[in-house]
């Protein structure tokens, strides 16, 4: 397990625009790695952090994201779990919910109306429109790249996140995103840039890192 620290770097919660960080369960396989690359990334300054895990272990998922709702907390970063509704009002974090997951209207209603619950809408304003309608918080297009982590996912064109700029949420845009399209979602309208292997890829040391580097080219620190 992580050890204690005694600074802490906060950073005030503006969940909004950013970096967002998915963790990988391959990349970051056990408990000590995924807090130290969680760690690392939070204290680069990451807007918000997703638990996602596919595993059906409830009793592993359950110890890592404890974990990692604690980490967050000293950060001030929201935690959004992936999937598992149940398990993130258990912890009292968010949630983000695909086209083939528990419906965004109800995780609303469970969850209550300060949580976050995001939303998949791949390369739809349609699916975009419904999601807003049921009480999402942000709204997450994609993937607009070749993605390594889920190279099945639907691709969606840039062009999306401008038209979707009518929802008045923040828009997500995931899949691929590197330093260099990261700049290219965001000129083309995408409020946070959510990321596995540009911030978990290159091992868990070097997260922190990744994440600034990814601020920077972004746009995001100025
Ligand atoms: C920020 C963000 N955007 C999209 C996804 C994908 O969600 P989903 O379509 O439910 O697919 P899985 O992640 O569950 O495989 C996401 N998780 N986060
Ligand atoms: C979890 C996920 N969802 C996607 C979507 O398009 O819905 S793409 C994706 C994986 C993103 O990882 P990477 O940054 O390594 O490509
Ligand atoms: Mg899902």
């Amino acid at each position: 397990m992580i050890c204690p620290h005694p600074v802490i770097e906060m950073h005030e919660s503006n969940w909004q625009r950013g970096v967002y960080a998915l963790t990988d369960a391959t990349l970051l396989p056990d408990d000590d790695t995924l807090l130290t690359a969680a760690e690392g990334a939070l204290r680069g300054g990451l807007a918000l952090l997703q638990y996602r895990d596919k595993s059906s272990d409830e009793a592993h998922r359950y110890r890592q994201a404890a974990a990692l709702a604690g980490l967050c907390r000293e950060f001030a970063t929201p935690l959004i779990i992936n999937d598992d509704v149940a398990l993130a009002a258990r912890l009292g974090v968010g949630v983000h919910l695909g086209q083939q997951d528990a419906a965004v209207a109800g995780a609303r209603e469970r969850l209550g109306p300060g949580v976050l619950v995001g939303a998949t809408c791949h390369g739809s304003l349609e699916l975009a429109a419904r999601a807003r309608r049921a009480g999402a918080s942000y709204l997450a297009f994609g993937r607009f790249f070749a993605s390594r982590t889920k190279p099945g996912a639907p691709p969606a064109e840039l062009s999306l996140l401008g038209e979707a700029a009518r929802f008045g949420l923040p828009r997500v845009a995931i899949g691929g995103i590197d330093g260099d399209r990261a700049a290219r979602a965001v000129a083309a309208g995408a409020d946070l840039v959510a990321v596995v292997h540009a911030v978990f890829g290159a091992g868990a040391a070097a997260s922190e890192a990744a994440v600034r580097e990814l601020r920077q080219r972004a746009g995001f620190t100025s």
